[in-house]
C-alpha cells in the first residue's frame, strides 16, 4: 500500500472517478483539467488532492496495460479499481464499500492477468507507433528502461535565483521548514524536493528566491551560457521558465527578448518576472516566426534560444496524456514548424554568436533531423559540444555533442539540445 492509498475513502474514490471520466473524454491537457476540477472543489485539502491527482495520473500513465486487465468493460470506474488493486496494492478489505459482488469477481480476474505475457507496447504502456519509434532509435532493453522511466512520476525541482540568494541558503531554509530537499546532481542552481509540498505561499517563492523548474530545463539555460550586457532572445519563451534563468545568468544586465506567439503564455511570465527582480527582460508577442517586429534584430543578437514547440513526449512523467494524444501526423506538422522557427531564429544571430535548438521530445524527427537540415542549409553555423560547454561551467555530464537527457539515466525529463555557433 502506498502512503496515499492509506487515505482512501469512498468520497475520494467518487472524486477520482468523476475526474477520470472528464479526463478520458477531454480535448484539453490533463493538468488543465485537473486544476479546473480542484478549483471547482475547493473543499478538497492538499493531501486529498494529492491522492486524487496521483491516482488518475497513474491511470493515464498505465492506461494500455490497465485496459488489458479490464478486458471488455472499459469504464473509468473499472480503470480506477484496477489501478488501486493491481498497481497501488489495495486489498478487498480496503476497497470494501466501493466494490460490488460482481466487481470483486472481475477484479480477481484483472489481478490474475499476466502482464509479462502481454505484447511489449501494451506492457510498457506505449501506443504502437511510439513503441516502434523508440525501437528504431534504441536497443530493446533501453526501450524497456526508457518506458519505465517515463512511466514514473516526476520529482519536484526548484531553481534558485542567484540574484536573490544562494543554493546553500535555500537548502538550509527548506530543511529548517521541515521539507526534505537535496542539491541536484547537475544543475548548480537546482534543488530536488523529496515530496510534493505546496510552495506557492512559501516566503522563498513569494520573494522570487526560488522557481519551479525541472533540472533538465535548467541545463538548457547553461548551454546558452549568457553573459552580462549581451543581447539575447528566448524565441519561444512561453511562460518564461528558461527566460528567468537566462536573465539571472545575465545578472539582469543587457537585453533579453522573450518572444512567443501565445499572449496567454507570455502573460503568465509577468508575475514571475515581478518576483524575480529582473529588469532586463522584454516580453514581445509575435504573430509568427516571420513577424516584421523581429526582422530589425537580424544579425544583431549574441545568443538565441529556440525552445521549440514539440510533441512534449519527453515530459510524459508530468503529462502522461500526451502519449495518447500525439499521432505521427501531429508530429509531422510540428517538425515543419520547428524547421521554420529555427531558420527564423538563426537569422537573428550575429557572427560569433550562438544558437541553441532544444526540445522536450524524444523523437529524432523533431531533434537531430531538424538540426541536420538546418546545418546543411546554413554552413555558417557550426555545431559545438554540449558536454564541453557544460564542463567549462563545472557541470560534469557525459552527453557528447548533443545534449540528450533521459529520465532513467539523468533523473530529469527528457530533453534534447544542439548548440551551434555562427562563424
Ligand atoms: C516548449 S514551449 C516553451 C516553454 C518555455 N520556453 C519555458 O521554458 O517555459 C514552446 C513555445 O513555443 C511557442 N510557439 C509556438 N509557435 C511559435 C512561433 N512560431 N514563434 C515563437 N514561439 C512559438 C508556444 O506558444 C510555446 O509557448
Amino acid at each position: 500500500m502506498t502512503a496515499s492509498s492509506a487515505r482512501f475513502s469512498h468520497a475520494l474514490f467518487r472524486h477520482a472517478e468523476a475526474l477520470l471520466s472528464e479526463l478520458l473524454c477531454s480535448v484539453f491537457p490533463a493538468d488543465l483539467v485537473v486544476s479546473r476540477y480542484f478549483r471547482q472543489h475547493r473543499e478538497l485539502g492538499h493531501a486529498d488532492r494529492g491522492f486524487i491527482a496521483e491516482t488518475v495520473f497513474l491511470v493515464l500513465r498505465r492506461k494500455r496495460s490497465l485496459s488489458a486487465r479490464c478486458a471488455d468493460e472499459l469504464t473509468s470506474r473499472r480503470l480506477l479499481l484496477a489501478v488501486l488493486a493491481c498497481l497501488q496494492g489495495m486489498n478487498r478489505r480496503q476497497l470494501e464499500g466501493v466494490l460490488s459482488e460482481s466487481e470483486s469477481k472481475w477484479l480477481a480476474q484483472a489481478k490474475a492477468v499476466k502482464i509479462d505475457e502481454l505484447p511489449p507496447a501494451v506492457r510498457l504502456d506505449l501506443p504502437d507507433w511510439l513503441y516502434a519509434e523508440f525501437m528504431a532509435q534504441y536497443a530493446a532493453d533501453e526501450v524497456e528502461r526508457l518506458a519505465n522511466g517515463l512511466n514514473q512520476p516526476a520529482p519536484l525541482d526548484l531553481r534558485v535565483n542567484p540574484l536573490k540568494t544562494g543554493r546553500s541558503e535555500v537548502l538550509a531554509r527548506l530543511l529548517a521548514d521541515g521539507l526534505a530537499a537535496e542539491a541536484c546532481r547537475y544543475s548548480p542552481l537546482g534543488i530536488r524536493l523529496l515530496g510534493k509540498p505546496a510552495l506557492s505561499k512559501h516566503p522563498l517563492f513569494i520573494d522570487g528566491s526560488i522557481e519551479v523548474q525541472d533540472e533538465g530545463s535548467q541545463l538548457l539555460g547553461f548551454l546558452v551560457q549568457p553573459r552580462r550586457g549581451e543581447m539575447i532572445a528566448d524565441f519561444c519563451a512561453g511562460a518564461g521558465g528558461k527566460t528567468l534563468l537566462l536573465g539571472a545568468l545575465m545578472r539582469s544586465q543587457g537585453r533579453l527578448y522573450a518572444f512567443d506567439v501565445a499572449e496567454r503564455r507570455l502573460a503568465r511570465l509577468k508575475p514571475r518576472l515581478a518576483r524575480s527582480g529582473l529588469s532586463n527582460v522584454y516580453p514581445l508577442q509575435i504573430e509568427s516566426e516571420r513577424d516584421v517586429k523581429i526582422r530589425r534584430l537580424a544579425g544583431k543578437l549574441d545568443r538565441v534560444l529556440v525552445d521549440a514547440p514539440c510533441s512534449g513526449l519527453g515530459t510524459l512523467r508530468r503529462n502522461p496524456d500526451l502519449k495518447w494524444r500525439q499521432m505521427p501526423a501531429s508530429v509531422a506538422e510540428l517538425c515543419a514548424k520547428q524547421a521554420a522557427i529555427l531558420a527564423a531564429a538563426g537569422s537573428l544571430v550575429k557572427v560569433g554568436g550562438r544558437l541553441v535548438y532544444a526540445t522536450c521530445s524524444l523523437l529524432e524527427a523533431e531533434n537531430d533531423a531538424v538540426v541536420q537540415a538546418f546545418l546543411a542549409q546554413h554552413p555558417d553555423f557550426v555545431p559545438c559540444s554540449a558536454q564541453d560547454i557544460l564542463a567549462r561551467q563545472g557541470i560534469a555530464i557525459d552527453v557528447g555533442e548533443r545534449l540528450r537527457l533521459l529520465p532513467h539515466q539523468h533523473g530529469t525529463d527528457a530533453f534534447y539540445a544542439a548548440v551551434m555557433d555562427r562563424r
